[in-house]
């Protein structure tokens, strides 16, 4: 690609730094770092050399590093200039590289350029993003992986041989008028078969590697007045939430990021559940409702000495939350030796804890006693089954996600159609499937998708 123009960028963090690095790809980076250094740049070679303005007066005193196409992050040529890192010298630096040529670089472009290049397919250079905003050591492990291509192989596995059933399928439609079993039919209908299998398992790992990306996103929920805001505050160590003694005094969705053990997790706050409530009550129940549809995770927050008397009002709200923490607060209230009532005696099934759920913890959130216990079944639901460095998890999106399903939807299709003998629509839907595995490494891609995956990256990245 020599009709390119030449990129720059701050690589670094803004702010003051150690080292500062201004980062060029592109068919003048060589030209644009000889004139900066006034040297000759050998290739993978570091040169300790001062770095000069247009009047020859040093800018700064650094490292520059040459690398020559394609053997770079890019595949480009690419040069580095590693100077002291601060913020000013480092501006000053950049603006010398774009009066020798460059342009600034856009959001990811970086990046973008070795996918361009096929030095990273698009699901790796989304983990190079992935890896640069982990949360926790978990996660940027999960998505060191997706870098090295765990996630890609597995995706490019399974397309193709998918390709490999779509060239048997168009070949016995040349072949129409013969019956399908004839011609290798049964063969087929159990390759297909694996396949599904295999991306169904593929896809319960990418659903995993969404939540190890996102963080277990966990949502307070339970009547009103019952301590959720309390119990926020308690598990961020801080007084994020209002908290007050009047029923309804939380409206809004409250989101906030907390680390137990080193373990990150979303927590959402919400009003309490109620018949009934004024219009922006009303508003903040039907935001509740909406955020437990994504949740992976529902804490329920009952009062210890009632929790009979909320359960009705969360029902229909937790209904469909893959897992439930449930919670009987303000122990502190209780009768020394008070046994807690028991559960599912109310009349409300739905409400109760399932037969998969845990016993209620009880605990307080104002004075903390049992809150240890809350901590760890947070942490062991939030660690999942990735507990080992050898369990293999990788980070995926909710485009892989969505898209692994799109193709699923797709299998069963063609599946369906081959066993009607409809070899055309069964085509039809394997190349669906096919394309939209495509669309995870980027093999078929849609030019606004690049736009938008890349744009969310850091600049210099
Ligand atoms: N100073 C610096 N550190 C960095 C980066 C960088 O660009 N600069 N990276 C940027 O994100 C990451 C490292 N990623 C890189 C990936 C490939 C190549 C590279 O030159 N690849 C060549 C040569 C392979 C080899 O020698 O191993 C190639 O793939 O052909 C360099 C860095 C993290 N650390
Ligand atoms: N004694 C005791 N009081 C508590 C405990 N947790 C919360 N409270 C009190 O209960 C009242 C309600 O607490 P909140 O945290 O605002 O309850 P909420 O569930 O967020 O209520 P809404 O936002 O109105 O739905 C406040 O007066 C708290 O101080 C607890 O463990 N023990
Ligand atoms: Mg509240």
């Amino acid at each position: 690609m020599t009709d390119r123009d030449t990129i720059a960028a701050i690589a670094t963090a803004a702010g003051a730094g150690g080292v500062g690095i201004v980062r060029l790809s592109g068919p003048r980076a060589r030209a644009i770092g000889e004139a900066v250094t006034a040297r000759a740049l050998r290739p993978r070679h570091a040169h300790h050399a001062r770095f000069l303005d247009a009047a020859g007066e040093a800018i700064d005193d650094g490292i520059a590093l040459y690398f020559a196409a394609p053997a770079s992050y890019t595949g480009e040529d690419v040069v580095e200039l590693q100077g002291h890192g601060g913020t000013a010298v480092l501006q000053v630096l950049l603006a010398r590289c774009r009066e020798l040529g460059a342009r600034l670089a856009r959001p990811g472009e970086f990046s973008e350029r070795a996918f361009l290049e096929g030095r990273l397919d698009l699901a790796q250079a989304e983990a190079v993003a992935d890896l640069v905003a982990a949360g926790d050591a978990r996660a940027a492990r999960a998505a060191r992986r997706a870098l090295d291509g765990e996630f890609s192989q597995r995706v490019e596995a399974i397309a193709a041989e998918l390709l490999a059933i779509r060239v048997h399928v168009e070949a016995a439609i040349d072949f129409a008028d013969e019956p399908l079993d004839t011609l290798g039919g049964a063969a087929l209908r159990a390759r297909l078969a694996a396949t599904g299998d295999a991306l169904d398992a593929l896809l319960a790992r990418a659903e995993h590697g969404r939540r190890l990306r996102d963080g277990l996103h966990a949502v307070i929920v339970g009547p009103p007045n019952a301590g959720k805001s309390s119990l926020l505050n308690a598990l961020a160590g801080s007084d994020r939430a209002i908290v007050t003694d009047i029923a309804g005094t939380t409206r809004d969705l409250l989101h906030e990021v907390v680390r137990i053990d080193g373990v990150e997790l979303s927590l959402v706050d919400t009003a309490g559940l109620r018949d009934g409530g004024d219009a922006i009550e009303r508003e903040g129940m039907r935001r509740a409702h909406a955020e437990l549809q994504r949740a992976d995770l529902a804490i329920i927050v009952l009062d210890a000495r009632d929790p009979a008397g909320g359960r009705t009002a969360v029902a229909d709200a937790i209904a469909g939350v893959p897992q439930r923490v449930w919670v009987h607060n303000k122990a502190d209230l209780l009768a020394a030796g008070e046994p807690a009532s028991p559960a599912g005696n109310d009349g409300a099934p739905d409400a109760t804890p399932g037969a998969s759920d845990e016993p209620p913890l009880r605990l307080s959130a104002l004075s903390g006693v049992g809150l240890d216990a809350l901590h760890a079944r947070l942490k062991a639901l939030a660690a999942g089954d990735d507990i080992g460095e050898g369990t293999g998890a990788f980070t995926a999106r909710s485009r892989h996600v969505d898209t692994l399903r799109q193709a699923a939807v797709e299998l069963a299709a063609a599946r369906a159609q081959l066993s009607h003998e409809s070899l055309d629509l069964a085509a039809e839907a394997l190349r669906a499937a096919h394309d939209a595995l495509g669309e995870i490494t980027g093999r078929v891609r849609a030019d606004d998708l690049l736009g938008h995956i890349f744009s969310s990256f850091c600049v210099g990245k």
